[in-house]
């Protein structure tokens, strides 16, 4: 593990400077990010003090399928380690949001790194909000919290990052081993859209229907009304229906 004082991005530090294939596990944390990023191209703010930014890097068997339900098993690992700690009502909004009272308290991005005949590798980017400013605040984007006002007897950050590498680790030797369908059950129990109207957004297509789960890849299953649509995590955004 390496930790530094600041960088754009954790996960772009990990993508642009790929450490040795036997090097299994590799964890950058960053004190400061100043270019930090989420899904579809959008920017992750965060704050030195108050957050928690790093990456992970994951390789996964050559020849094996794009591991497709990773942010999932990402975001199953970090409820479970904040339920350890004594968070209740976490949830989870498919891909890759971890939510409390509906209100967004960490995201994760997954980028897959081309074999270029090394082993294929994922990097799995955390960023989870310790305690943040006023202005951090977005409602219009269903607002967000922060550990601090959750938990209020917080654990020194570098307690919480090890409790979050130790379940995400078990979790990832998990799914290497069995594959998403292992783990399925336990995101479906806290899938903040269950049996819910929702809305996807693709490009250029919309979804309207009845989140009904995820399947054993990961993918989102959406009742409509001509019948069950897989959606593939790629560059949608899910939303409530009203
Ligand atoms: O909400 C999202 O869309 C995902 C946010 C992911 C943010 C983390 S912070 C550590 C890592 N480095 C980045 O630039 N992004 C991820």
């Amino acid at each position: 593990m390496r930790c530094i004082a600041r960088c754009g991005s954790t996960n772009s530090e990990l993508l642009n400077a790929t450490p040795p294939d036997d090097d299994r596990v590799h964890v950058l944390v960053a004190d400061e990010q100043t270019g930090g990023r989420g899904r579809r191209g959008r920017q992750w703010l965060s704050w030195p003090e108050g957050s928690l930014t790093f990456s992970s890097l994951w390789r996964f068997a050559p020849g094996a399928p794009v591991p497709a339900g990773l942010s999932l098993v990402a975001g199953l690992a970090l409820a479970r380690a904040l339920e350890k700690l004594g968070l209740e009502g976490i949830q989870l909004k498919w891909p890759n949001d971890l939510l409390v009272h509906g209100c967004k308290l960490a995201g994760i991005l997954v980028e897959l790194l081309p074999g270029r005949g090394r082993t294929p590798a994922a990097i799995i980017g955390i960023g989870l909000n310790l305690r943040l400013p006023p202005e951090a605040d977005i409602p219009e984007q269903g607002g967000v919290t922060d550990l601090h006002t959750e938990i209020p007897a917080l654990p020194p950050r570098e307690q919480l990052l090890a409790a979050i590498l130790r379940e995400l680790h078990a979790a990832l030797d998990l799914y290497a081993m069995a594959g998403f369908g292992a783990l399925r059950g336990a995101w479906q129990q806290r899938n903040a859209f269950a049996d819910l109207p929702v809305r996807i957004f693709g490009e250029g297509s919309e979804i309207v229907g009845i989140c009904t789960g995820v399947d054993e890849d990961g993918a989102l299953l959406v009742r409509t009304d001509a019948g069950v649509v897989r959606v593939l995590s790629g560059e949608v955004s899910l939303r409530a229906a009203p």
